[in-house]
């Protein structure tokens, strides 16, 4: 197929770049590398270094795209709170965008990266997809407003759409042929910060909150390896059907507190991390753990590698490279 990848000079999108190419797909990179590096784009993939608003200058009528995964965005649930306009424009307007241009061109499918922060603080947990979306920060509701809008346009277009719903994505591709890993600068996602700890890059780890409603009071995520995530969208591009939006969850099931990953990556490293409590981060939910049954049962998807140490002794091997 002819693929456009937006963001896929980041970190999720390089990876599963790699993939699509690695089967034989044709890709384009549509990436304004406003958080991604043009030397994460997989050789053998065209980067256009354009934004989402321009995405019609590659979507143009009889550019014969058969799908476009959409990654790019702007991803910290933190700043999200503190400069939420950044994310309506980017998330919602930049992927609409996306949306007018690849109606225009008459491209069939398209993947979505959507989150689990479109669940907020879900009653139960593992959360399935039929959950109340209700989420706690501006990420994620800017996040839900594409979902609604992807909805929108199967019914009325006959677009084959799916979201894939990521819970916390950490890990690299690692292999002979490629390393690609979390390269984010700032830094705000926990596991490759405590690996910068270990590593002596930073003196300690501030853990945000230890008043959860939780067993040790820190919150509760639910890993997924970036290999894994990345396998599931060859899957759903497969199963992506003409007025259908399916929506799959993707992680474990494991739930880990902020304090278990920390020892976690104390154990794989072999290195000290010390941690500083510091106050709760804005717009944190407590705990978000997948059921991801229904992308194994219709994907036929399955985690090679769901263990947290190995998530964590990948992260640490890129790292370290
Ligand atoms: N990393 C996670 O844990 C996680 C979890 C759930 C969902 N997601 C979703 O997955 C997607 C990818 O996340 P990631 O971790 O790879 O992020 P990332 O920041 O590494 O990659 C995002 C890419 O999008 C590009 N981009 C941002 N705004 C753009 C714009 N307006 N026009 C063109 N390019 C733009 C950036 O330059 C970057 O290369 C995001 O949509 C995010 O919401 C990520
Ligand atoms: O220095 C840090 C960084 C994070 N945390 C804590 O670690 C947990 C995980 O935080 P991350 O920033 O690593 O990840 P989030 O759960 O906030 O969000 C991530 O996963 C979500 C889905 O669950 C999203 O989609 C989002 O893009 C992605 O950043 C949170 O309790 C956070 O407060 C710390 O204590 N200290």
């Amino acid at each position: 197929m002819k693929l456009l990848v937006t963001g896929g000079a980041g970190y999720v999108g390089s990876v599963v770049t790699r993939l699509l190419l690695d089967a034989g797909h044709e890709v384009v990179v549509l990436d304004d590398l406003r958080t991604g590096h043009a030397d994460a784009v997989p050789r053998g993939a065209t980067l256009v270094t354009a934004g989402l608003a321009d995405a019609a200058r590659v979507l143009t009528p009889g550019s014969g795209f058969d799908a476009v995964l959409h990654f790019a965005g702007l991803i910290a649930a933190g700043e999200s709170m503190v400069r939420p306009e950044i994310y309506w424009d980017v998330n919602v307007v930049g992927s609409l965008a996306l949306l007018h241009a690849a109606r225009a061109a008459g491209v069939p499918r398209m993947v979505y990266s959507s989150t689990a922060a479109v669940y907020g603080n879900p009653a139960r947990i593992p959360v399935p997809e039929t959950a109340p979306t209700a989420p706690t920060n501006t990420y994620g509701a800017t996040k839900l407003a594409f979902d609604h809008a992807l909805t929108s346009e199967v019914h009325a277009y006959g677009l084959a759409a799916v979201s894939l719903r990521y819970f916390n994505v950490c890990g690299a591709l690692v292999r002979d042929d490629a390393m690609i890993g979390e390269r984010h600068d700032p830094e705000t996602h926990l596991i490759p910060i405590a690996l910068e700890v270990a590593a002596g890059r930073r003196p300690h780890l501030e853990v945000f909150g230890d008043d959860y409603d939780t067993p040790d009071g820190t919150c509760v995520r639910d890993y997924i390896h970036v290999a894994d995530l990345a396998a599931a969208h060859l899957l759903a591009l497969d199963a992506a059907t003409p007025k259908e939006h399916r929506v799959y969850n993707l992680g474990n099931g494991n739930g880990f507190s902020n304090l278990q990953v920390v020892d976690a990556v104390r154990a794989v490293t072999g290195h000290p991390v010390p941690v500083r409590v510091s106050p709760r981060r804005g717009g944190d939910p407590a705990a978000l753990v997948a059921s991801s049954v229904l992308a194994r049962r219709e994907l036929g998807w399955t985690p090679a590698r769901p263990a947290l140490h190995d998530m964590i002794g990948d992260a640490w091997a890129y790292l370290r490279r």
